[in-house]
Order: C-alpha cells, then structure tokens, then sequence
C-alpha cells in the first residue's frame, strides 16, 4: 500500500458461489441481528481482498473526533455549524430549493469530474479531492464483491451529492452538504457526533420536537423520518427521479451511509421497519469501504474511467436532472 499503516487481515470463508439476491439478504439480515462480524462474514461467503487499515494517514484512529490532528480544529468547527443550523424547518427550505432537480442536466461522470475540486471538512480522515475518495471506496468494493457490479458504481455515485457545493447549486455550505445525518422532528441522540452542539440548535427547544419519539410513530420507517439535509438525500433523490435501474440496496446505502449513529452506534432503531432491518446488513457492509479505503494512495483515473463508464451506462441514462 506504500504507507506505514497496520493492516489488518480479513479472512472469512470462501465458498466461490454466487448467491441469489434474496437468499443473500436473508443470510446478512440473520447476521446482522446477532451484531457479529464474524457471521456477517461467514454469511456473505466471500473471499475478502480489501486490507482494512487501522490507521488513518494522520496517524490517528478513523473517525476520532477528539485526537489532536492537523483536522481537529476544522472538523469540530464544521459540526458547530451544521448541528446549530440544521433544524426541521432549515430541511424543508433545503428541499424545496433542491429537490426539484431544475439546476442542470449532466452525466453521472461529468458530476465525478465536477467534484475534484472539493474537500470535505467534516472529514477527519481525508483531504484528498472527492474523486479520489470515490474511485478508492469503488476499487475497494470490487476486490472483495468482484461479481457485484452494482455494489461497484455505488461505491463511485455514493457522494455525488457533494456537487452542491458547486456555485451550480448556489455554492451551499458545507454544513448543509456534508458530515454524519441524523433524523430531525426527534430528540438528537447523544450518540451523533459532537453532539453538545445541539444544544444551540433551536429544535432542542421545541417540545414537537424534542422528545425520543417527536412527529413520528414507532417503527414508522426510515421513508417517513426527515433526515437532516445533505448530499445522501440529495443524490438518493437524483437517483430515484431519473429511474436508475440499481436495486433497491444501492438506494437504500446512498440515503444512510453518512447515518453513523444508526449503523454504527446503533442508536434510532425504533424508528426502523422491517425492510430498513432487511437493508441495514447491505449498509454495514458498505461502510467497510467507504470508511477504511481513504488514502493518500491516489487512484488512477484514466485508467479506470473505461470500466466505470460502463457500469454508468448500464444503470443510468446518458444525462440525468440535477
Ligand atoms: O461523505 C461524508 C464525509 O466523509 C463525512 O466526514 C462523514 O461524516 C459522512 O458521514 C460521510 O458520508
Ligand atoms: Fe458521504
Ligand atoms: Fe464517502
């Protein structure tokens, strides 16, 4: 890898055979309830290639919010803003303005492009361009899921909804594109990060608002919770409007993948259904890479874009509404 990283070892059993989609499903959701890895592992029946590293490339833990490190200070400074301004009402503006999808029409691999020069500074783990962060977290999926195309260009759109950051959006800031999501219309639950911070958020105020339950019923679904607003919802919304033909999994893993404090913390599982249950294996499993692939190891663009040209034009349509 050319970095002074630990790494540590994946193996699980390998069984070669291609399962069918719901035979998988079942297996990873039967995996998941017993919370253990191992299982989880067994279950998938894949081969892993994918070195997991335990270090990020500042020498910290992943996702260490409180480590002293060169990002510290910026990180803590992004979850201020975006936990004091993203409250229920802010999310219904932010919707409004931009999920009528009115502001251009490009290709999935234009919007790739149009990312390289953002940086994401609610990421304690990276400063690399977001195409880099896109291509490793794909390449990282291919080696372990090689059959699984689908799982493949998942891991290169998941973040496309960064492009709001674009002066093609009206240039929003990054409290309102980027960091972990969490459901507003409820308590903030205290396993989010930083989360202290809410405590200027008006919402936590607000006695609709502020109780475990708040707007919404037990088990209601994560389609009827309101997320707090970012590039998942955004991107999972341009996916569902112009008709992408990946499943159900590839939707459900762009909508969720910044909710750490559901699949990781395990926190606002009362509000699931049965099918977010079915799904949430597929987005643990996502994570994996998505968290474990950032590096300074940079991806070779060209020589990749022929393969991922391919997928795109196997899911998506030429040129999407944005
Ligand atoms: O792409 C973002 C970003 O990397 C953030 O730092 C992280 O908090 C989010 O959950 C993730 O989706
Ligand atoms: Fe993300
Ligand atoms: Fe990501």
């Amino acid at each position: 890898m050319g970095l002074a990283v630990d790494v540590v070892k994946h193996t699980c059993r390998s069984s070669g055979d291609d399962e069918m989609w719901h035979g998988m499903n079942q297996s990873l959701a039967i995996a998941a309830s017993d919370h253990d890895e191992g299982s989880l592992q067994a279950a998938r029946g894949f081969m892993t290639a994918f070195d997991m590293p335990k270090l990020n490339t500042f020498g910290q833990a992943f996702r260490n919010y409180d480590a002293e490190s060169e990002r510290q200070a910026g990180v803590e400074a992004f979850y201020r803003q975006n936990h004091i301004q993203q409250t229920f009402s802010f999310v219904q503006q932010m919707r409004s303005k931009h999920l009528q999808l009115n502001k251009t029409v490009m290709s999935i691999w234009d919007c790739c492009e149009l990312l390289n020069q953002f940086v994401d500074e609610s990421d304690p783990d990276l400063d690399e361009p977001q195409i880099e962060h896109l291509l490793q977290t794909a390449e990282a999926i291919r080696k372990d899921h090689p059959d699984e195309d689908w799982f493949h260009l998942t891991g290169l759109i998941h973040d496309l909804g960064k492009v709001l950051l674009h002066p093609t959006f009206g240039a929003e800031p990054q409290y309102s594109v980027v960091g972990d999501t969490f459901p507003v219309g409820c308590a903030f639950d205290p396993a989010i990060v930083h989360a202290e911070y809410f405590r200027d958020n008006p919402d936590s105020q607000n006695v609709l608002y502020n109780s475990k339950l708040g707007i919404y019923k037990e088990g209601c679904g994560l389609d009827n919770v309101m997320m707090s607003w970012g590039h998942d919802e955004y991107m999972y919304q341009v996916m569902k409007s112009n008709n992408t033909t990946l499943p159900p999994q590839a939707l459900f893993i762009v909508r969720y993948h910044s909710f750490y404090s559901l699949h990781r913390s395990g926190a606002y599982t009362h509000l699931l259904n049965d099918s977010d249950h079915q799904m949430l294996p597929w987005l643990k499993e996502f994570n994996k890479y998505d968290l474990y692939s950032k590096s300074k190891v940079r991806a070779d663009v060209e020589k990749l874009k022929p393969y991922y040209l391919s997928l795109i034009h196997k899911y998506f349509p030429n040129e999407l509404h944005w």
